[in-house]
């Protein structure tokens, strides 16, 4: 079972993920968690590039897509297959999705590009259940650190255009993708993501 949370930055992803992970223990669930991009040794690095790189290094918007898919395409090869494979449960924070609205709802790129590359990157492997933390763009920057990394940099209007995009693709894929209202005390947020994550990890035990 693979789940994912996603958000514009600032929604509370790390928060909630940390509570998922304490309630998955309890439980008695294995899991794998990593981060995307991130989890491994190519990913962190391409992570430092896209998101800490000087400003005079020049990223494209398609090269920026493409860096965070070989980062990805890594991830599963390493982290996420092999822990579906033995029946381990995988929390990724962010996936695919984050890539589909940051470069092209957000970014510019050609979204249907996006699709298809990310098929390649990911060979087919897709969270079955996508934790999307909603919240206003304006709300949720308040919740953010002071040292902004390059996207956190963008203004307002790309906020705007995240949450817009990551709505509509939510509607798109209603089945997996579970808008979650993040503009709320922590333990509500929780207590929302595990009732929707029982039924489905009861369905895969029984499997
Ligand atoms: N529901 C909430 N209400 C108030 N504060 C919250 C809530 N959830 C998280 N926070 C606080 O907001 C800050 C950002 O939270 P967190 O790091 O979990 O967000 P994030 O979405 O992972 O951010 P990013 O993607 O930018 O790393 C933290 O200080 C956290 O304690
Ligand atoms: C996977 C992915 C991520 N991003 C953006 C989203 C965030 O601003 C950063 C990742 O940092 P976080 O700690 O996970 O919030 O990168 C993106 O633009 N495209 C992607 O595919």
């Amino acid at each position: 079972m693979f789940f994912s949370f996603d958000g514009i930055d600032g929604v509370g992803k790390t928060t909630q993920m940390e509570l998922f992970e304490q309630w998955l223990i309890v439980e008695g669930h294995e899991f794998v968690t990593c981060r995307d991009p991130g989890s491994t040794l190519l990913g962190e690095r391409l992570r430092e590039i896209v998101l800490h790189s000087d400003e005079n290094i020049s990223i494209a918007p398609r090269s920026e897509m493409l860096i965070y898919m070989a980062a990805r395409a890594q991830l599963v090869e390493e982290v996420i297959r092999p822990a579906l494979d033995s029946g381990k449960v995988v929390i990724s924070d962010r996936f695919l999705l984050a890539n589909i609205v940051y470069q092209g709802y957000a970014g510019g790129v050609e979204i249907e590009a996006i699709r298809q590359v990310g098929h390649v990157a990911t060979a087919g492997v897709m969270p079955d259940c996508v934790f999307l933390l909603d919240m206003p763009p304006e709300r949720a920057g308040l919740r953010m650190g002071e040292e902004l990394d390059r996207m956190e940099r963008r203004g307002n209007s790309y906020r705007e255009k995240l949450r817009a995009g990551f709505l509509d693709e939510a509607q798109r894929m209603h089945e997996s993708v579970h808008v979650i209202n993040a503009d709320r005390a922590i333990d509500e947020v929780q207590t929302e993501i595990r009732s929707i994550a029982s039924p489905i990890l009861q369905q895969e035990d029984l499997r």
